[in-house]
């Protein structure tokens, strides 16, 4: 018998993180095809299985084969998610999409007695990303832990088979690893005694295989990771053999490009700058796409006139490989005597939907390290990627190994194709047949406590959608503050349930000043209630009379990216005289020009700016940052003053959405 955990990948976002957890507690895993059959896992003799999450429906046309015998095996079960569904349903409950979605961090109860929660205090706190629920429960298994009226995990201590609708793989779930302990020694008797290959030392011996007698052009970009992977390759390489290139796209913060020398410089890393803003602005390219079933190809237009995200990260990362590539033709180098080499970490490839990550899993967001033509590269290995078996903790862990500066190992993640992603462009309002009905619900959400004197089925659909405790705050939260909700005409990017959401954005104002914490839990009911609002947002400012009924149009316009680049730098400049204490802090231009009522007649100019700080360990999940409690309120509110000077600029928005249901980034 191997020692080995067989994780059957049902196509989840975490599933690598769930791979990455069991192997942080010394037992080996293998992710294996959900098809799998039980005689193949039989023979391999692994101990225990793990079924992922996924972004299907266990119940629907679209659910994914397994092999039913896995179950009659002996071998411990563990679903997780989408797993746990089919787990219920396997065994003859029934799993059903009702009102409810939750998408976030919930406290749930869970049942100590249960060898699965064996050491657990009854309150747990975890992360839920869920549209499809437990109805009945399998005859054969007890509930183990709920949330609210919601089934949240299923047991069968006597056949040692379980389900958890929560994800205990993330950091969200605070206690994730005592789960994973308990199932895997006190259930599955895995022994504990599977220590890693030293990981440096294996990315050192990759890249020497790899590159064999050429060289590699590595591609800087400033960051953490592509530091990092310079820094291995010159250790396995050795400097005369390795060219770092850093380009500057157009899209760039402030002075960043000569920061990124300087600061490079002092670490003996030498790097080219090349300066290709004109040729990124004015470039295009094609990718694959699915049109009526068929395969075909979707030629786009210049960046400079393309509104959509997918398409805007497609041309942007199609064109650093042709970017690099004439670099090296102008150096007269041929491209069969040099490798690229790129940053990319695990995350990217996980929600760009790569197949070196996951066969089943849904495109959140194409990385622009992960476009067509990379995919091309890496079959002609062409490209190396030293980093993408780590998350983003593992390799800050890996730079200090490597005696990379604190300062440089601890900078905030800036996405490749930078502010190109960070200003919302549009060129008309985004408004669907629910529109109407999405803005009136949010009128009876921040106002329940008054409603109540007006019934209505919405008033039905927010109790249905929240537990008894989380109804009385509402009515307690709403009957003490008055709040205006306003639906913006705009979508961005979420992850719900293992899948891509590109939804509503919903603005919380009020005349009174913000009190965050009622503020942030409202927020975190308003997803779950609205199921097309994937993001909440506190306007700053007086609250807002005029609904927002159209939109300024934008595209990656000289204007729209010095403004956003002016608002990044205040808000960094602010950042860095307080001291970083958040992961990430990314500001956003969207096309929203508040305060002009229909009487008015004032056409929309102007624009709106979101501050979006952040709090995370591996990117994969995480949570909006609170003021007064992870950024001091004086910053944010000296934030709010400057950005609001800037020319152009309508309101400062503040982003309150974790991670699920809202993305860090907004496209
Ligand atoms: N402006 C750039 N010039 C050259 N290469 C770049 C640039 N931006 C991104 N890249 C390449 O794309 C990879 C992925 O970018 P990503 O932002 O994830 O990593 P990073 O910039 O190295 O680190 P961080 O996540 O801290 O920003 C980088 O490691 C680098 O190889
Ligand atoms: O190099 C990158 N190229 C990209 O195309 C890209 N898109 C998102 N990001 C960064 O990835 C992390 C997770 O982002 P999301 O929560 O928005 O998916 C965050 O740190 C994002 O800034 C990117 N980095
Ligand atoms: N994350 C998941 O596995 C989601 C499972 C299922 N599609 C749901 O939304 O409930
Ligand atoms: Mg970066």
């Amino acid at each position: 018998m191997t020692h080995k955990v067989a994780l059957l990948d049902a196509g989840a976002q975490y599933g690598k993180v769930i791979d990455r957890r069991i192997r942080d507690l010394n037992v080996e895993t293998e992710m294996v095809p959900l098809d799998i059959t039980a005689t193949s896992l039989v023979e391999k003799g692994y101990r225990a299985i793990i079924i992922s999450g996924g972004p299907n429906s266990v119940y629907s046309s679209d659910a994914l084969i397994y092999d039913p015998n896995i179950f009659s095996i002996g071998i411990p079960i563990l679903g997780i998610c989408y797993g746990m569904q089919l787990v219920n349903l396997h065994f003859g409950g029934t799993v059903t999409k009702g009102d409810v979605r939750e998408d976030g961090q919930f406290t749930i109860d869970v049942d100590p007695d249960c060898l699965l929660f064996s050491g657990l205090s009854k309150q747990q706190n975890v992360l839920l990303t869920h549209g499809d629920s437990v109805d009945q429960v399998a005859n054969t298994f007890k509930v183990i832990a709920t949330s609210g009226d919601i089934v949240t995990a299923i047991g069968n201590d006597e056949k040692h088979l379980y389900g958890v609708q929560f994800h205990p793989e993330v950091d969200l779930t605070e206690k994730g690893s005592e789960i994973f302990r308990n199932f895997l020694f006190k259930i599955a008797k895995c022994p504990g005694n599977f220590t890693m290959i030293n990981r440096q030392q294996q990315c050192i011996d990759n890249i020497k295989q790899k590159v064999r007698d050429k060289k590699a052009l590595v591609l800087v970009s400033g960051g953490v990771d592509s530091a990092v992977c310079a820094a291995l390759l010159h250790k396995a390489l050795g400097s005369d053999r390795v060219i770092a290139l850093h380009i500057d796209n157009g899209f760039m913060r402030k002075n960043e490009s000569d920061d990124v020398k300087i600061s490079l410089r002092k670490i003996g890393l030498d790097i080219e700058i090349l300066h290709s803003a004109y040729h990124f602005y004015t470039s295009h390219t094609s990718y694959p796409i699915m049109l009526e079933g068929i395969p075909t190809r979707h030629i786009t237009d210049p960046l400079v006139n393309v509104y959509s995200p997918e398409e805007k990260r497609h041309i942007i990362g199609d064109t650093f490989v042709r970017v690099a590539n004439e670099y090296l033709k102008n150096l007269g180098i041929e491209p069969q005597d040099i490798v690229l080499a790129q940053g990319t970490l695990r995350p990217d490839l996980i929600e760009s939907a790569s197949k070196e990550a996951s066969s089943e899993a849904h495109v959140i967001k194409t990385h622009h390290n992960d476009t067509d033509l990379v995919r091309q590269l890496r079959l002609q290995n062409g490209i190396i990627e030293p980093l993408q078996d780590f998350h983003k903790d593992e390799v800050r862990a890996l730079g200090i190994e490597l005696g990379l500066p604190p300062h440089l190992i601890n900078r905030h993640p800036f996405p490749g194709p930078g502010l190109a992603i960070r200003v919302i462009c549009a060129d008309e309002r985004y408004v669907t047949n629910e529109f109407g009905e999405t803005c009136s619900l949010l009128q009876y959400i921040v106002d329940f406590a008054r409603a109540q004197q007006r019934p209505h089925a919405h008033l039905t659909r927010i109790s249905g959608s929240l537990s008894l405790s989380e109804q009385e705050f509402l009515l307690t939260f709403s009957a003490k503050h008055t709040i205006s909700a306003t639906l913006l005409p705009i979508k961005t990017v979420g992850v719900q349930g293992d899948r891509r959401s590109y939804s509503y954005v919903a603005g919380l104002s009020s005349d009174e000043p913000p009190v965050w914490e009622g503020l942030f839990k409202l927020a975190k009911l308003i997803p779950r209630i609205c199921h097309d609002v994937n993001r909440v947002v506190y306007v700053n400012g007086p609250a807002i009379v005029h609904p927002v009924h159209d939109i300024t149009p934008t595209t990656l316009s000289n204007i729209a990216l010095s403004t956003l680049r002016e608002a990044d730098e205040i808000v960094n400049s602010a950042l860095r005289d307080y001291g970083y204490k958040i992961s990430q802090a990314p500001v956003v231009l969207i096309p929203i020009h508040f305060d002009r009522g229909a009487a008015m007649k004032l056409p929309s100019t102007r624009r709106s700016i979101v501050f979006r700080p952040f709090v995370t360990n591996d990117f994969m999940t995480g949570v909006a940052a609170i003021p007064g409690k992870h950024i001091p309120e004086e910053v944010v509110f000296t934030i709010f003053k400057n950005v609001e000077k800037i020319p152009g600029i309508s309101r400062v928005l503040y982003d309150m959405t974790s991670k699920p249901p809202g993305t860090t980034e907004w496209e």
